[in-house]
């Protein structure tokens, strides 16, 4: 396979991620609400405590407190911070619970997306692409939660009710919090630029410092043995000085996030003691009501901390999400394309009566490359088996990929039955059981129908083989299948999904000469009363086809039954010669 021009899936803009997750919150409303409404009952509650403490010192100012005032506010403000603390608590669970089952509905989407892409546009983005967005990012945005939904829950509420209770106070007060913001937005601007490099930095130093060290205990005796015990001293203390380094680069990145923090911190405590004064010079507030400002602001101060400090990780969480949702919202008709063994291929003209397959003038190519098909036209008659043989590289996988709707032509047209079954090169035995393996394209099959398709395939001896009959599970992890057995199973998939076009891609190329005849067999079965095309290497296949099309550099050049192209003395005779003098002398 050459190599292709990388055309990376699509990423999420901010706008849509926020909309796909507005819509994948549908069932999850009620509980978001519940999340909004303790949010927002709880950080009023951690109001309490500040009121109180300025009531307190306007009653001692005005000398009307007592023991009673005293022990009546100090109960107050313990009973309201128990409150606090409990339904600060009982949201972050909520949001926790919320956030997980939406994602969980995401990477249910992104998944059954991933399965429809065509073949071709993940070839163009990279498979590692699909992979990562799937697994790399998935993992960053579940990862997340716990760092980053208590400090974005707590500090939403606690700046939406404190900067509230700040403006019901005097809103000077609250002027005051707001003019020292900008203060924090360079700070935290300052940090994603500087501390994520510093971060990787002082990982990678890690790894090389772990390498060393392992290189050094793996290679024990060669060490001892040509006396490179120095040397290793000297390389794992080079990688060790190199997390020193890092490590103490990373620290001051941190100290100087804090100092900045203190800056703003002290700007805004100063700011409202400022107001305060005026205030309070003016007659327009109480040393009391300056008090709860102050205390309101120190409690702001905490979250907005906190939340400079998992910015990057909520930065990164949102990138892989909007990663995870441009996969997951390609539409449907795009990501459309039939199934290995199974599916339904998408939409195509009618071929017209009588046909199942009509090809006109198409072309194709892998990106800019050459061209793979050019100018093929071709008919498949309803029940008509057809083979196409060719030399390696000729087209003939590309030409099925064609005709099953895997790759759109460049040119030309292309009508197939809108029920088309694929077995390409590579059949996948998917880890499960057996039952879950045979009825990806026949959810609704029984087990009588899925015994019958096995018996018919020859696949049924493999229930001697596997104790749990149905059940077993085979794949990754499970039994494991032969390449004859597995396909021998995409057969019987194949029987089960019972599509009026089936193509099959060398489906029994990979079979050692003890099988062939049985998979020649359950191919057979699997063909017999619908369209079959044949991508045959073995020449014995292609002569029990009603038709033989010949290929060479992407085009059609000659077409018959095995006994008109052997009488036209043409690339099929001589193929046919040859094949036939290998298989007597084997
Ligand atoms: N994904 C791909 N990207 C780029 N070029 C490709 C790709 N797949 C196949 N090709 C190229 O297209 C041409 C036709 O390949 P194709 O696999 O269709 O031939 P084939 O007749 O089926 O060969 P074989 O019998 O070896 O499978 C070859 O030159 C091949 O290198």
């Amino acid at each position: 396979m050459t190599a292709t021009t990388q055309q990376a899936l699509p990423v999420a803009s901010g706008r849509e991620t926020a909309r796909e997750v507005w819509r994948l919150s549908r069932g999850h409303r009620l509980r978001l609400a519940a999340v909004a409404g303790l949010g927002i009952v709880s950080a009023a509650v951690d109001l309490i405590g500040p009121v109180a403490a300025g009531f307190l010192v306007d009653r001692v100012q005005t000398g009307t407190a007592g023991l009673g005032t005293v022990l009546t506010v100090a109960t107050t403000m313990a009973v309201a911070a128990v409150l606090g603390a409990a339904g600060t608590a009982a949201t972050i669970v909520l949001a926790t619970r919320a956030y997980h089952a939406i994602l969980a509905a995401l990477r249910e989407q992104l998944v059954a997306r991933a399965l429809t892409l065509p073949q071709h546009r993940v070839e163009r983005a990279g498979t590692g692409d699909l992979i990562s967005r799937s697994s790399d990012d998935v993992t960053a945005v579940a990862d997340a939660a716990p760092a980053v939904i208590p400090v974005v829950t707590v500090t939403a509420f606690t700046i939406v009710v404190s900067l509230g209770g700040l403006a019901a106070l005097e809103w000077p007060y609250a002027a005051a919090f707001a003019v020292v913001l900008p203060v924090y937005v360079l700070a935290m601007r300052w940090y994603l630029r500087t501390g994520p490099p510093v971060y990787r930095a002082e990982r990678a130093a890690m790894s090389a410092r772990a390498q060393q060290i392992l290189e050094s205990q793996r290679g024990y005796a060669t060490v001892l043995g040509f006396g490179l015990t120095e040397q290793r001293h000297r390389a794992v203390m080079a990688a060790s000085w190199g997390v020193a380094v890092q490590s103490l680069r990373a620290r001051t990145v941190q100290s100087m996030l804090n100092a900045r923090l203190n800056v703003g911190e002290c700007l805004s405590l100063a700011a409202v003691l400022v107001v305060g004064f005026v205030l309070i010079e003016g007659g327009t507030s109480t040393v009391g009501a300056a008090t709860t400002a102050m205390l309101l602001v120190l409690r702001l101060l905490g979250p907005v901390n906190q939340l400079l400090f998992v910015i990057d990780t909520l930065q990164s969480a949102l990138a892989s999400l909007s990663r995870m949702i441009g996969v997951a919202t390609i539409p449907a008709d795009a990501a459309a394309g039939p199934s290995p063994a199974g599916a339904a291929a998408g939409p195509s003209p009618a071929p017209g009566a009588g046909t199942s397959v009509r090809l006109h003038e198409v072309a194709f190519s892998y990106d800019d490359g050459p061209l793979v098909l050019d100018a093929v036209t071709l008919d498949i008659g309803s029940g008509e088996r057809v083979a196409v043989v060719g030399a390696s590289g000729a087209g003939k996988t590309t030409l099925a990929t064609v005709i099953a709707g895997i790759h759109p032509p460049d040119a030309g047209t292309v009508a197939r039955p809108e029920r088309t079954a694929v077995i390409t090169q590579e059949v996948h035995v998917f880890a499960g059981s057996l039952r879950d393996n045979l009825t990806l394209a026949a959810p609704d099959a029984t087990d009588r129908e899925i015994e019958d398709a096995m018996e018919t395939t020859g696949s049924a001896g493999l229930f001697d083989l596997l104790p749990d009959g149905l059940d077993s599970v085979v794949g990754a992890g499970g039994h494991p299948l032969t390449d004859a057995q597995a396909q021998q199973l995409a057969l019987a998939r194949l029987l089960l999904a019972d599509p009026d076009l089936a193509i099959l891609d060398e489906a029994t190329a990979e079979a050692g000469s003890a099988h062939a005849g049985l998979l020649d067999r359950a191919t057979d079965a699997a063909l017999a009363g619908r369209t079959g095309l044949v991508i045959a290497h073995r020449l014995s296949q292609a002569a029990a086809c009603d038709r033989i099309v010949v290929m060479e550099h992407g085009r059609i050049t000659e077409e018959g039954t095995h006994d008109e192209l052997l009488s036209a003395h043409g690339i099929y005779a001589r193929l046919w010669e040859a094949w036939d003098s290998r298989r007597g002398s084997a």
